[in-house]
């Protein structure tokens, strides 16, 4: 006779409980006759997705973790829009609000947390929500369908991924933040402050160190009120001002709670036979906020509910990462200095880059990374783990070399233990992923996300996944491509071939064609599409300014303070009196704060105004120098053989040449050019992407350099004798480039990719070269001064004039 299931219910089908349920249905799955309470009409969905639905890279039926199916194959009883209000823990019920009375032997409360929302006048009104659900995610997408003008109240992980969201539902967003910089709970002032800059250039802007007073309006939201009496106009406010765990169901039945349901390392409450889990518990005096914690305690709770001994659950190191295309956060445990720990910094403006660890004693206990976040998990298992990293900490911060995740000297994924959780926001262990590799006989990362759901939210574990994938799959191993963003299964040379084949004309066009996953697709595919157009037919299609990045909008910079730079193009580095007073002169005039020289020899007017741009522009009478958006930048000289007696051939007149020849070349991304005079090499062009080195009769071409973080240097890829052959080489080089480059891949990259042989067999025939010539300088002939151009069209004009925003909304 088997023995009779004992009742245990679960409140709360959300993502911390329904994972106790899991595991528990592995170790014991007969162990239980289960029940399943949830407020929310819905099976079990990843909550973490949102952010990704709101953005549009994912649809509510993707982010189901388990659907309706799964509850039943297990015989659960699932009742969902139903909110247990009461429990009698002498009789061991539960009451839900729908009339429903339930029996347990063991309880599991696992209630989550709910938003904080202020507690200011007009917060009740229509149009004030939080982020926290399926319905405010389908608020927000309605919203935006009929209004234009959103706020968000909170600078945190939540409120820039609503923002990011909203921007993407074609809204105006602005963040408002009680601090001086952003996310100040997960980064230090550097990182914060480069990462206001990114979502600054795609469009977020920010209001900070600004208390909310009141919301304004009648019925519905009108703009909000602060404390130092200013206004900001709104047709929707997001507060993302932090959560509270759930526990007044807890309270009201004589559970002990102080901050959460408090528990012990075995996540039971003060109650025999109820326990709490997830964002509602306390542990060790900390509520937990993320997944990764929460699905450790689940873990634990479901082995001491099947009776398998545990060590219990001891308290988690955090990491968290930003979920925001294009922008990449990291951060983990102690990222701000205190007394006795040590921090080694690595800034590079120019690239994005920021990195920094703390160090306590010979242990890593915390990192930021910004812009550069493939070290983020590896970091990570080093500061859970408390190693010792002695002689180690340059080499750290530079960068985790590729062969420690893998090699047999490295061994680090190797020595793992299989229940080592590699990918937290989903749960994922190193053994399940090793399980999916070995036996279910995946051999690619893409296969193992849908076999295993890891890396499929936030990403940061992927250079994990992937070294796992090397360790056990080896040679089978494959690189299966992935679609150059969320909205489709295409890869870049896919699309460029359909749109070649189809004679697409439009952004839109080619979303609908391809059978974009979303229609308006996303701040990754729309510029890439925008510039495969515009490569592929440059006189028919009309460029779209609002699928490019605000630099490139406003054809300047935009500084960290909100205010933007003004960079004349300066031919080869080589300027004349007449032109440093006319730029003098209108420094002045302007009253530009900061005047300096850039690395490429040119001159940057800094900490500009908005509405000053257009005048200044006129007054300058000077091209632009694209120091923004992916185009020609610079080309650098030497003095060369007219000055310098070292000097081989003439560097400064090549360079000159080569600017004007190139100025206005749209390109997969940015591109430098350098002329040295001789091999002394003093314009450093043998980091640059196309770099020219003067010799005895000639000249050398190089081509995939690259300054910033990942230092590369070139290839050479000819000797050539004339001026007119460094210009034919070099048009047919960067035609070659923009013609079969990926978006956003820069010319070091794609020479690694591609392989140098590949490029140079590509120019090898002078027929070939001279065609790319031909397509380049037709390309280039329909280009503009973009300035010029600004400055002659009133339309244009007007973009720039200040918006004022009224006294009382
Ligand atoms: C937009 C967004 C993005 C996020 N991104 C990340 C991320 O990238 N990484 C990360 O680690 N974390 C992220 N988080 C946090 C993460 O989603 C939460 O930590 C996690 O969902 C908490 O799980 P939980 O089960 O404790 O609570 P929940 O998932 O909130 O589940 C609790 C459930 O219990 C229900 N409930 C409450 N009271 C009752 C009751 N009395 N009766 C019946 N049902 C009840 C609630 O309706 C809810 O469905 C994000 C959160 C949001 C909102
Ligand atoms: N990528 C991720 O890991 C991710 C994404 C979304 C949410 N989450 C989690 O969801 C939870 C909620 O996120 P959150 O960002 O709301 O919480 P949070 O506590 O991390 O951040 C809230 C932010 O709001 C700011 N703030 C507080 N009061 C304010 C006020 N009156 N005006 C303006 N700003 C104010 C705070 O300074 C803080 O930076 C957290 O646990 C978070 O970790 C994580
Ligand atoms: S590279 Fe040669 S020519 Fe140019 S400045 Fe240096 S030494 Fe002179
Ligand atoms: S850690 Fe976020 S997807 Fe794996």
């Amino acid at each position: 006779m088997t023995a009779k299931r004992k009742k245990l219910i679960l409140v709360g089908n959300g993502m911390a409980g329904v994972r106790v349920i899991e595991h528990l249905l592995k170790l014991a799955p007969e162990a239980y006759e289960i029940t399943i309470f949830g407020s929310e009409p819905y099976p079990n969905y990843n909550r973490i997705m949102l952010s990704s639905v709101l953005a549009g890279g994912a649809s509510l039926d993707e982010i189901v973790i388990n659907d309706l199916e799964w509850y039943r194959s297990f015989n659960i009883t699932l009742y969902t829009g139903h909110t247990v209000t009461s429990i009698d823990t002498a009789a061991h019920r539960v009451y839900t609000d729908q009339g429903i009375t339930a029996e347990y032997d063991e309880l599991i409360l696992a209630t989550g947390s709910n938003p904080f929302m202020l507690p200011i006048p007009g917060a009740e009104k229509e149009g004030v929500i939080a982020f926290r659900d399926i319905k405010d995610t389908q608020i927000m997408q309605d919203v935006s369908q009929k209004y234009t003008k959103a706020l968000v109240i909170g600078g945190g992980l939540l409120g820039l991924e609503a923002a990011r969201g909203l921007l993407h539902l074609g809204m105006n967003v602005s963040v408002v933040h009680i601090h001086e910089y952003i996310m100040e709970r997960q980064l230090d002032e550097s990182a914060s402050r480069m990462l206001r800059g990114e979502l600054e250039a795609q469009g977020m802007r920010f209001l900070l160190k600004k208390q909310s007073e009141a919301i304004l309006g009648k019925k519905r939201v009108k703009g909000l009120l602060f404390a130092d009496g200013e206004t900001a106009e709104a047709d929707l406010i997001v507060m993302a001002v932090g959560i509270k765990p759930n526990v007044e169901l807890a309270r009201s039945s004589g559970i002990e709670v102080s901050r959460g349901i408090v528990v012990n390392d075995y996540m039971e409450t003060n109650l025999p036979g109820i326990y709490a889990v997830g964002e509602c518990a306390e542990h060790r005096g900390i509520a937990y906020g993320l997944v990764a914690p929460l699905y450790e305690q689940g873990a634990v709770l479901a082995k001491r509910l099947a009776g398998v001994p545990t060590e219990g659950y001891a308290g988690s190191v955090t990491s968290t990462k930003l979920k925001v295309s294009g922008v990449d956060v990291f951060s983990a445990g102690q990222y701000n200095e205190q007394p006795g720990t040590k921090a080694l910094r690595f800034q590079d403006e120019t690239e994005g880059v920021y990195k920094k660890l703390v160090i306590s004693g010979d242990k890593l206990v915390g990192a930021v990374l910004f812009g550069d976040t493939n070290d983020g998990a590896e970091l990570f298992s080093m500061i859970k783990k408390g190693e010792n990293i002695k002689g180690r900490e340059k080499e750290l911060l530079l960068g985790v070399p590729a062969d420690a995740l893998a090699s047999p000297k490295g061994n680090r994924l190797e020595g793992m233990a299989d229940d080592e959780i590699i990918c937290g926001c989903n749960g994922v262990t190193k053994g399940t992923i090793a399980n999916a590799i070995t036996s279910g006989g995946c051999t690619s990362a893409l296969q193992i996300k849908s076999c295993t759901k890891a890396s499929a939210s936030c990403g940061g574990c992927k250079p994990l996944v992937e070294g796992l994938l090397q360790l056990y799959a080896g040679e089978a191993a494959v690189t299966v491509k992935e679609g150059i963003c969320g909205c489709t299964t295409l890869g870049r040379d896919e699309i460029v071939a359909e749109i070649k084949r189809m004679k697409l004309t439009t952004v839109r066009e080619v979303m609908h064609v391809l059978d974009w996953s979303n229609e308006e697709g996303c701040p990754k595919c729309r510029p890439s599409l925008n510039y495969y157009l515009g490569m592929l037919w440059p006189e028919e299609y009309v460029d779209e300014n609002e699928s490019r990045y605000t630099n490139e909008r406003y054809h300047a910079n935009i500084q960290k303070d909100g205010t933007y730079s003004v960079v004349p193009r300066i031919y080869g580095g080589v300027t004349s009196p007449a032109d440093l007073i006319k730029i003098a002169e209108v420094a002045v005039k302007y009253d530009v704060p900061l005047v300096k020289f850039t690395g490429g020899q040119r001159l940057d007017l800094l900490g500009v105004k908005k509405e000053d741009l257009p005048k200044m522009w006129e007054e300058l009478d000077m091209p632009s120098g694209h120091a923004y958006g992916k185009t020609l930048r610079t080309v650098k000289t030497c003095v060369g053989s007219t000055y310098c007696r070292f000097g081989t051939q003439d560097a400064m007149g090549m360079g000159i040449r080569l600017e004007k020849a190139f100025e206005r070349m749209n390109a997969p991304g940015k591109v430098k050019l350098a002329v040295s005079g001789c091999p002394r090499n003093c314009a450093e062009a043998t980091i640059k992407d196309f770099g020219i080195v003067a010799i005895d009769g000639g000249w050398e071409l190089h081509i995939g350099g690259n300054g910033g973080v990942h230092v590369r240097a070139t290839d050479l890829l000819c000797v050539v004798k004339t001026d007119d052959e460094v210009l034919e080489w070099a048009s047919a080089f960067l035609q070659y480039y923009r013609e079969n480059a990926g978006w956003n891949e820069r010319t070091a990259q794609w020479v690694e990719r591609v392989g140098l042989e590949s490029i140079k067999q590509a120019l090898e025939s002078r027929e070939e070269r001279l065609a790319l010539m031909e397509r380049i300088q037709k390309a280039l002939s329909l280009t503009t001064d973009p300035w010029k151009q600004i400055v002659n069209t009133p339309e244009l004009r007007k973009n720039f004039e200040p918006i004022s925003l009224p006294e009382t909304v």
